[in-house]
């Protein structure tokens, strides 16, 4: 038999599914590849800091999901202690190793590309590979012969195949390894970053904030939240509507006010991810916008930064740019007339006056980068290479934009926002963030001083204890503690299956697996009710086997008639919330024909009408299951304007916030039934103070608010100053008058010295000017 026909042979009897780095099922599995030793054993790596999964936290995450082939510096010490024999190489080592919270950077070990593995699961040897789209899989001898995947693109792939009766193996990986993904991540939220070929990259992932460390006038948080929520939970109410199914939120005001931390809060609190854009990114452009908001999922955080930036890069920057542009050109201009007088002499200066005078050999000599060359380029690329207003507009509310996402959009500058920007079903909620108040600062201070009824060293206590005390509205997410629990270990059929499995043809060692019909591995067990729920509320669609696996030609026939369309499109019960979709890859036309070779996505969900949009993103699986839905609270002021609104309540004297927050868990103490006396669990705070006692602690912060003045300083700016005195509360209540004075001076200073530098920007441009002309008179002399 040809090598081919082998291969076709052989190919016929494996499920095959490929999972794109771009979706979620790729960093799944990842990090259940990365625990897996047969993964671990490989003989060939490539490194990275970045480790193998997102989940890591980083390169200084300790947790245990840290991968076992990872390693960093303890490994080394240990490594070196073990043989004592050896003689230890001169480490120059400081004790700044040992610092805590130093970043320790682990290198993680993880298989080059196109190097296969096998991966004994369940009963089954899976045969893993990850390739580059644009590799073609059949010339590099994978065992994916036959269908060569060719996409272009360059974008990484993970293809997983598996010789099995039916695609349960398949779903029962991808669902295990979902769920130890999800057990992972519920105490971290992911960040994902544009990149500039209109693709989201995972950047960070980061430790929820809880809602607590969030100080803001009363009411505002528990306001925003439930707005969030009720949103979320309105699908239906948009769709009966028509109304597209999405909300806007604009943070703005003053710097270091508060408004990323609390995105990032509320993030943490309602399970999504963020994805963040900067509208000042130099690649930033209509077509781009419009490309990355359409692929966003659909539960989600868009964070667009520094709003009014994007205008005064596409507006502001490009006038100015034009405006020099222009006033160098009319100099040039200029010059060039009187040099084309005299052109013998133009030698000494002629990158410059060559352009306009339209010489072709300077023209040459200067190449491409001839000013007027350059400038036609840039003219040509800044046309491209531009934001404008409609571009932006579309791209957060046109066809292509995602349903489902919130838009947090934060600025420093309202007054340079277009009003179109702002109006309703753009931005819905809009909260205007000031300068600190007296009842922020007090809230500030209790919430950075320890307190000795905070004592119970759990920091999950301690959230739970301030959410506890603050009322949140009867809402469908009140769902998500049981949501976690439910992800948070295999499930106990999982455990079983495990221990019970039997290893089929065992693969010889160059990893081939020698088929015999006969000895096809057993089916695997089917999935539990628990489990086909699960994939039935996701519509997860993985390639099926219609098929007796004893007769791979019978396969083969059956493929055109199930490539033929239906099994490319997801079934209608794939529509609902959270789906999943099989798409079969149909890049070439064997693949094309093949129900076996499929890409696993959950960025598309086939609508009911065969349209597809894109669907709910992992942290979408906050909302699966909720059957509850309520009429949408806010419904009742679509925009609601909340201009003036943190600041509201400092006009009159401020109600303390040990008083009125229901967000402050001290004010709430002594209500809460999770605080425990201070006596039972004392807690160690190796750079803070020993704990005060609520009355010390509301006496000093009642004093420390009085002494700042009301709305001058930035949140930011008052934790600045407690930072500096976070082991001395009271000399922080002492100090502050002073280091208010300090900072007027300072500010006062900063004025004065920015008319200063202009002032005298401005003489030294005079006289670089006149320097200019006295050259130029002196060269016309000569
Ligand atoms: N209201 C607040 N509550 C708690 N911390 C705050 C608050 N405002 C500011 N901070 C602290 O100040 C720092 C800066 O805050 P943040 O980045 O959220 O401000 P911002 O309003 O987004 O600033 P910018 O407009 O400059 O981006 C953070 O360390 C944050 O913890």
């Amino acid at each position: 038999m040809g090598s081919r026909a082998w291969n076709h042979f052989v190919n016929s009897f494996f499920l095959t599914a490929h999972f794109s780095e771009d979706d979620y099922p790729y960093d799944w599995l990842m990090l259940w590849l990365s625990r897996r030793p047969e993964w671990q054993r490989s003989r060939e790596f490539e490194t990275t800091t970045r480790l193998a999964t997102p989940l890591s936290g980083g390169s200084n995450s300790s947790s245990s999901r840290t991968a076992d082939n990872s390693f960093g510096d303890e490994d080394y010490r240990e490594w070196w202690a073990e043989d004592p024999a050896e003689e230890q190489p001169q480490v120059y080592s400081y004790d700044g190793d040992d610092v805590p919270g130093k970043v320790k950077t682990r290198v993680v070990f993880q298989p080059t590309f196109d190097t296969t593995h096998t991966i004994y699961y369940r009963g089954h040897w899976l045969r893993v590979r990850r390739w580059r789209k644009g590799d073609n899989m059949g010339n590099n001898g994978g065992w994916g012969g036959s269908y060569g995947y060719s996409s272009g693109g360059g974008g990484e792939m993970l293809s997983v195949s598996v010789v099995a009766r039916s695609n349960t193996i398949l779903k029962q990986l991808v669902l295990q390894a979902k769920r130890e993904y999800e057990a992972e991540a519920i105490h971290r939220i992911q960040i994902y970053f544009a990149d500039s070929h209109g693709g989201w990259r995972w950047t960070d992932s980061r430790h929820k904030r809880p809602m607590s460390s969030i100080v803001l006038n009363p009411g505002y948080k528990e306001m925003l939240l439930s707005d969030t929520k009720d949103f979320l939970n309105s699908e239906k109410w948009y769709a009966d509507r028509g109304i597209p199914f999405r909300r806007g939120y604009l943070l703005h005001g003053v710097p270091g006010s508060g408004k990323s931390s609390l995105i990032h809060a509320i993030a943490g609190e309602l399970m999504l991810d963020i994805y963040a854009l900067s509208l000042s990114a130099a690649w930033i452009n209509d077509a781009t916008l419009t490309t990355l908001m359409g692929r966003v999922p659909a539960r989600c955080i868009v964070l667009l930064e520094d709003l009014d930036a994007a205008f005064t890069r596409s507006t502001g920057r490009r006038s100015k740019k034009d405006k020099k542009r222009k006033d160098k050109k009319d100099k040039k201009d200029k010059k060039s007339k009187d040099k084309s007088k005299s052109d013998s002499n133009n030698n000494g200066s002629g990158t410059t006056t060559g352009i306009n005078s339209g010489s072709s050999s300077r023209r040459r000599r200067t190449g491409t980068s001839g000013i007027n060359g350059g400038a036609n380029t840039t003219d040509a690329l800044s046309e491209v290479n531009t934001l404008s207003l409609s571009g932006l507009l579309n791209a957060l509310d046109g066809v292509a934009a995602a349903e489902g996402r919130l838009l947090f959009a934060t600025t420093n500058h309202l007054d340079h926002l277009d009003p179109a920007l702002s109006r309703p079903g753009r931005m819905d909620v809009w909260i205007d963030f000031k300068n600190a108040s007296k009842w922020q600062a007090e809230a500030l201070f209790r919430n950075f001083f320890p307190s000795c009824e905070e004592d119970s060293s759990s920091g999950d206590q301690e959230k739970k204890a301030s959410r506890a005390s603050t009322p949140t509205p009867a809402s469908p997410s009140s769902s998500l503690p049981s949501l976690r629990s439910s992800f948070s270990s295999p499930s106990p059929s999982y455990r079983q299956s495990r221990a019970s499995s039997t290893s089929p043809a065992e693969p010889t060692d160059d990893g081939t697996i020698t088929l015999d019909p006969g000895s096809l591995p057993p089916s695997a067990p089917e999935l539990s009710a628990e489990e086909e729920a699960e994939f039935a509320a996701m519509g997860l669609v993985l390639p099926d086997v219609p098929r007796s696996a004893s007769t791979p030609e019978g396969d083969v026939e059956n493929l055109g008639a199930e490539g033929s369309g239906q099994s490319s499109r997801p079934s209608t019960a794939s529509s609902g919330v959270g789906s999943w979709v099989g798409m079969p890859t149909g890049l070439s036309s064997s693949m094309a024909n093949s129900p076996k070779v499929t890409e696993v996505s959950t960025r598309h969900t086939a609508a009911s009408n065969g349209t597809w949009s894109p669907s709910p993103s992992l942290s979408s699986l906050s909302s699966i299951g909720s059957a509850v839905w309520s009429m949408p609270t806010f419904m009742s002021s679509t925009a609601s304007l909340v201009t003036g609104a943190v600041g509201a309540v400092t006009g009159s004297s401020p109600r303390s916030p040990a008083a009125s927050s229901p967000s402050l868990p001290r004010a709430t103490s002594s209500t809460s039934p999770q605080r425990q006396p201070q006596s039972k669990t004392p807690r160690q705070h190796t750079h803070s103070p020993a704990p005060l006692s609520p009355s010390v602690l509301s006496k000093l912060a009642q004093e420390f608010a009085q002494k700042v003045p009301d709305e001058e300083f930035s949140v930011a700016a008052l934790q600045g100053y407690l930072l500096r005195n976070k082991s001395r509360p009271e000399e922080a209540v002492k100090g502050v008058e002073a280091w208010v004075e300090e900072e007027r001076r300072n500010k006062e200073k900063q004025k004065g010295g920015k008319g200063k530098g202009k002032g005298s920007e401005e003489e030294r441009k005079k006289r670089r000017e006149q320097r200019k002309e006295r050259r130029e008179k002196k060269k016309k002399a000569f």
